[in-house]
């Protein structure tokens, strides 16, 4: 059984293009997730793809304490520019402990920890999201294989793991500035991101 229900689509057009949004609930929770798509997804050629955690703060507040801002906008575009593909909008805010939990885990990063600690000090795991739904939400547009935009190495792991053939990583290294240079280099030392410099 499918984790998720597809629930309805619509055109958004963007500043890049127009893409067709599908609107996903998740069974177990009742959260709603989205996908951005554009072209012919059921074709045997690997899609171009970007599973994308959902960041309050850098997707839609201008925050320069990530990257995330910058990866949508850069993978929304490169989904755009090949005029095939899809992004993934799913709301595991704060790597899975929420905003408010995130903003206690910035509070303690303002005095010094760096993002696992954070987490650790707040009695979660450094990585709480679950892939399952996107597996499942791939499935349900007819996704086989992917050209993966991400530099963790998790992702593609759980996407083999539940199914979804992952035929290529595409690196997506975007935004990197004074604010967030300490949170990229603790994502690549403690939580096995491939990322340059
Ligand atoms: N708990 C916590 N979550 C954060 C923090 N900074 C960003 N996030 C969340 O991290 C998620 C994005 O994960 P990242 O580790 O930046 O990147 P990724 O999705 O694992 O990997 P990429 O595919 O390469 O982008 C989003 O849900 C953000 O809200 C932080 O300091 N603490
Ligand atoms: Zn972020």
């Amino acid at each position: 059984m499918s984790s998720v229900s597809l629930v309805a689509s619509a055109q958004l057009p963007t500043p890049w293009g127009v893409f067709t949004m599908t609107g996903f609930k998740e069974e177990a929770t009742g959260k709603d997730h989205v996908a951005l798509s554009m072209g012919d997804l059921t074709t045997d050629a690997p899609v171009l793809a970007r599973i994308h955690s959902e960041c309050l703060t850098g997707d839609a507040l201008f925050s320069l304490r990530c990257d995330c801002g910058f990866q949508l906008q850069a993978a929304l575009q490169r989904i755009a520019k090949e005029e095939r593909g899809v992004l993934l909008y799913v709301r595991q805010e704060g790597r899975g402990i929420g905003l408010l939990n995130k903003i206690h885990a910035y509070h303690l990063q303002d005095q010094g920890a760096d993002t696992v600690e954070a987490n650790e000090a707040l009695g979660f795991a450094p990585d709480l999201r679950d892939y399952t739904i996107c597996a499942d939400m791939l499935k349900a547009l007819g996704v086989k294989s992917l050209r993966l935009m991400t530099n963790n190495p998790r992702k593609i792991k759980a996407m083999e793991q539940f199914g979804v053939h992952v035929a290529e990583r595409i690196p997506l290294e975007e935004g990197r500035n004074a604010y967030n240079e300490f949170y990229l280099a603790t994502k690549a030392g403690k939580l096995g991101h491939m990322l340059h410099d």
